[in-house]
Parts: structure tokens; C-alpha cells; sequence
């Protein structure tokens, strides 16, 4: 194949991938950093799919839009391509260094081209400044090898493989470092085909990470509540089933303390539910202040909690209650129209050696109970065990 059909795959495959990340988006309806995170991407798609055209234009086109040009949009797109991966990969901290190494490669192959360097040593500063970018997005990918999935490895693999490729055509190009009986054309060849399974890695290395990434904020919505990033009834339970076993040893007690805010219903209605959610919020965040890092807060639902205090008796569960309700009721939550101040009802029990689940948690809903029919804002204690 001769290297302006292979310039013009590239432009090609730059372009089809711009559209198929387009018709991906537009199912998806993303939001947030994700869909940065694709505009990041297409950008970069897009800057290539031009540079590529430019290139393949090249002697029929003023040379000043061939080569200074095609190569610095190359190179942006090369740069974009690194950042959605790095992106992707949660460390936005790495566009800071992506940017200025784009501008300085552009400034030095610009450089090159007006000092009128051989094209050979262009070729070389262009391959160092590509297979730059290319290792800055394998080390995107590569983040979390330990735990990544052979896909991933493999990809990581590949990218090294072509980065060096890549250079290697650059540093072959080089007058100084022809070897004898190699055929430039197809140096120049190689690298180019380089370049176009290059383009394949990176996208499979992208759509990897996006597919990664929503399994994993699936998997995590499954035990964490997405409002209040506490663990949800399910997590909580998880959280405390080892803590059930373990009553049924002798040594310290686990309490559970069940709250639940007062006629919040009112708060919605009066307010609406979106200072509704940043009353629940700010009630997590107040209750995470009196707690030890040990301790587990859950949301069973709605504006009910749960609280598991290892190691700790009904005695000091009941003070820890206490002083949540204090703080739930001292601090009055900003909304966006009005000041909402808060009450909250308790109920505290500790774990017995025969309790389930089930048994547990009705009688920490009988105390709760029992504080809100008492007249709210109070803390209730089941009564203790029969021994
Ligand atoms: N803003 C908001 N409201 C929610 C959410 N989940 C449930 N709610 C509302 O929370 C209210 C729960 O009210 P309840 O706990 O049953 O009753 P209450 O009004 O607090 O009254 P008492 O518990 O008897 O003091 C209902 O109005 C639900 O619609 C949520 O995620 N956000």
C-alpha cells in the first residue's frame, strides 16, 4: 500500500470513529464529567480526521497547511486523545502537563520547519512528540494494572509496542541513523501503520475505561445511596451482618441506633424536594461529626437512618444519640429560599446473641417509635434484655 492511501485509512477511520462516538452519545445522554470526558474525545477525533486530510492534501495544498499545520492539529489531537484517558481514568491534574508538552512539541516542530530542517529530522521531532502523547495515554490505561483485566493489559501492551514503533520510525528517518539496505518508503510504511492501529488501540482503551467505570458506579449504586453517599439498606446490612454473629460472643455489645427526621414530609411540601435533598445531606454530614470512623451510617429509606457503633454499650449508644439529636437540632440547613431547622427522633438498642436482622432492627423501630409518639425530638432506648 503506498503511504497517501494509508494517510487517507487514517483520515477515514479518524472520521468514522468521530461518528460512531457520536450516535454512542447521542443513546447515552450522558451528563456531567462523562460527557466532557466524550466531547474530549471527539474533539480529539475530529482534530485528527482534519490533520490527516491536510496531510494527504499535501502538494496540492500551500505547504504552510500540510506540514506546520496538519502536524500541530496531529498533535492536538494526539494530546486530546491522551486526555480522555487520563480523564477517564480520574486525574484531570494531567491536562496541566499535556498542555504545555503540546505546546512546546508544536513550537519545536513549527521550529524545525521554518529553520528549514531536512525533512528526515521533522519526521523525528514529530514521531518523539507522537509516541510522547501515545505513553502518556498507555500510562492512562495502565493505572490499576494489578487489578485491570487482561483486555486492559493487553492494550497497555500494544500501545507500548506501537509508541516504540513509532519512534523507531522517527529515529530511522533521521539522515545520521539510516541503516543500510533499509527501504525509507517503507520506514515511513511501517510507522504509518503504526499510526493506524494506534488509532484502533485507543479507541478500544477508551470505550474500555467508559465500560469499566459505569459497571463500577453500577456495582457501587447497589450499596450506596446516591443522594447521600452512605450505604443504602442493602449495604448497611451487609455492613452489619458480621456484627450479628459476633453477639453471640462474650466482650462488648453493638448498638444500633435507628433516627428519623421529623415531619420531614412538611419540608418538601413547603420547601420543595431539592431542599429536601440537602436537608437529608446535611443531616449525614452532621451526624458523620459525631461519630468514630468505625462507627457505619446507613440510609434505610427516605429520611430514616440506621447507625451501627461496634463495640460500644446502650449506655454510650444512648449518649452518642443524644448528642446527634443536640447537633440535628442546633443546626439549622441553608436552602435556596429559607433557613430549615431540623429536629430528629431516635431509637437505640444493642445487639443481642439471639437476634436476626428482623428482630433487631423492630426493636430499634419500637424505640424510635416510642420517641416519636412522646412528642419528637427525643431519643428512646428499647428496654434492655431479660437475662
Ligand atoms: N427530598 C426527599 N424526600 C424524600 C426522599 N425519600 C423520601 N422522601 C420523603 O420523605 C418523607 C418521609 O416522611 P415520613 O418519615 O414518613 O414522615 P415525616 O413527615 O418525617 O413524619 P414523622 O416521621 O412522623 O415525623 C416523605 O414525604 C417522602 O416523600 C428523598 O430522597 N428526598
Amino acid at each position: 500500500m503506498d503511504i497517501k492511501t494509508l494517510v487517507l485509512a487514517l483520515a477515514l477511520g479518524n472520521l468514522s470513529l468521530c461518528a460512531a462516538l457520536f450516535f454512542f452519545e447521542a443513546g447515552a445522554r450522558r451528563s456531567g464529567q462523562t460527557a466532557r470526558i466524550h466531547a474530549t474525545w471527539m474533539w480529539a477525533k475530529q482534530c485528527q480526521a482534519l490533520a490527516w486530510f491536510l496531510l494527504y492534501c499535501r502538494g496540492e495544498l500551500p505547504d504552510f497547511l500540510t506540514i506546520p499545520l496538519a502536524n500541530a492539529i496531529l498533535f492536538a489531537g494526539f494530546a486530546l486523545d491522551a486526555s480522555a484517558l487520563w480523564e477517564q481514568a480520574g486525574r484531570r491534574v494531567w491536562r496541566n502537563y499535556l498542555v504545555p508538552a503540546l505546546g512546546a512539541g508544536v513550537g519545536v516542530y513549527v521550529a524545525a520547519w521554518l529553520l528549514q530542517l531536512p525533512a528526515g529530522g521533522r519526521i523525528a521531532i514529530g514521531s518523539a512528540v507522537t509516541a510522547f502523547f501515545f505513553l502518556a495515554g498507555a500510562a492512562a490505561l495502565g493505572r490499576g494494572w494489578r487489578s485491570g483485566t487482561v483486555l486492559r493489559r493487553y492494550l497497555v501492551a500494544l500501545m507500548l509496542v506501537l509508541s516504540a514503533a513509532v519512534l523507531a520510525r522517527g529515529l530511522l528517518s533521521l539522515p545520521a541513523m539510516a541503516l543500510e539496505g533499509l527501504n525509507p518508503v517503507a520506514v515511513q510504511s511501517a510507522g504509518i501503520v503504526a499510526l493506524y492501529l494506534m488509532m484502533l488501540g485507543n479507541a478500544f482503551g477508551y470505550l474500555l475505561l467508559v465500560r469499566e467505570h459505569e459497571h463500577g458506579e453500577l456495582a457501587r449504586l447497589e450499596v450506596v445511596d446516591a443522594l447521600t453517599d452512605v450505604p443504602n439498606r442493602r449495604g448497611f446490612y451487609t455492613a452489619l451482618t458480621p456484627w450479628i454473629a459476633l453477639a453471640r460472643r462474650p466482650g462488648m455489645p453493638t448498638a444500633l441506633i435507628i433516627l428519623n427526621l421529623d415531619q420531614f414530609k412538611r419540608v418538601n411540601d413547603s420547601y420543595g424536594h431539592s431542599a429536601g435533598d440537602m436537608v437529608l445531606k446535611a443531616m449525614v454530614d452532621v451526624c458523620k461529626k459525631q461519630l468514630r470512623d468505625s462507627d457505619q451510617m446507613g440510609r434505610l429509606g427516605g429520611a430514616e437512618f440506621a447507625i451501627l457503633l461496634p463495640r460500644t454499650s446502650a449506655e454510650d449508644a444512648g449518649m452518642v444519640a443524644e448528642r446527634i439529636r443536640q447537633a440535628v437540632a442546633a443546626l439549622p440547613v441553608k436552602a435556596e429560599k429559607a433557613i430549615i431547622n431540623m429536629t430528629a427522633s431516635l431509637g437505640v438498642t444493642t445487639i443481642r446473641a439471639e437476634d436476626s436482622t428482623v428482630s433487631l432492627f423492630k426493636r430499634a423501630d419500637e424505640a424510635l417509635q416510642a420517641a416519636k409518639q412522646a412528642g419528637r425530638n427525643r431519643v428512646a432506648e428499647a428496654p434492655a434484655a431479660i437475662l
